[in-house]
């Protein structure tokens, strides 16, 4: 369960005062709304990354307000990707094992695990600089589910992916989904993504509203 109560977070001039959402454990919550209402900087606070003024962040019924980002132990796939230009596909896959000490053994088969899962087995040796969209994007799952965590957390994935690309997307996310029991918060502007993968909708215009 992720569980919001009463969070404020402040971005330069912009605020949002007093949200509460939950999401059940092992749910697909899509969380919608337009432009600039918040949506990245309520998923940016969750992840640790931006600071909560005031309110708490509940993740399995542990406080993680006030901890640091690395231990949060959530999958984080941000708006660009944010890839480690300067690492090779199989490195950005194995960052996260390789900094919680994993044997090489281990970090070996699940990359190759995940490779197969995420159709980028043919990448492996690649570097980042010439992957297209949806490869990029597909690493950067791969990199955020390489831990295993309980909570991922997707900031507009598909939003610079073409249709085919993107439908293509939206089935291995409903795979990953229905295949790791894993509670998935993804955010975006499309309705259309919202239908296709949501257990829980969220409305992000309702549950931001300005006191
Ligand atoms: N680092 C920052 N400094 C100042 N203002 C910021 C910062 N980050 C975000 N904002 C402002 O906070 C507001 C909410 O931004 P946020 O990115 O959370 O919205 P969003 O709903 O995710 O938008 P989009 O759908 O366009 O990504 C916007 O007005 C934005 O300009």
């Amino acid at each position: 369960m992720i569980s919001i109560r009463q969070l404020t977070l402040d971005r330069g001039s912009f605020r949002l005062e007093g949200v509460d959402l939950e999401i059940p454990d092992g749910a697909y919550a899509v969380l919608m709304g337009p432009t600039g209402c918040g949506k990245t900087s309520v998923l940016e606070c969750v992840a640790g990354l931006v600071a909560a003024r005031a309110g708490s962040i509940l993740i399995g019924g542990r406080d993680v307000t006030r901890l640091p980002a690395a231990e949060r132990q959530l999958g984080y796939v941000p708006q660009d990707g944010a890839l480690f230009a300067g690492l090779g596909v199989w490195e950005n896959l194995a960052f996260a094992l390789r900094i919680r000490g994993e044997k090489e053994a281990n970090v070996k088969a699940r990359i190759t695990e995940l490779a197969h899962a995420l159709g980028i087995a043919h990448l492996l040796e690649r570097g980042i600089r010439g992957l297209s969209g949806g490869e990029r994007q597909r690493v950067a799952l791969g990199r955020a589910l390489a831990f295993r965590p309980r909570v991922m957390l997707l900031d507009e994935p598909l939003a610079a992916l073409d249709e085919t690309s993107r439908d293509a997307m939206c089935s291995l996310l409903e795979t990953l989904h229905r295949g790791t029991g894993t509670t998935f918060l993804h955010v975006t502007h499309s309705a259309a993504e919202a239908t296709r993968l949501a257990t829980v909708r969220l409305d992000a215009v309702k549950l931001f509203q300005r006191r």
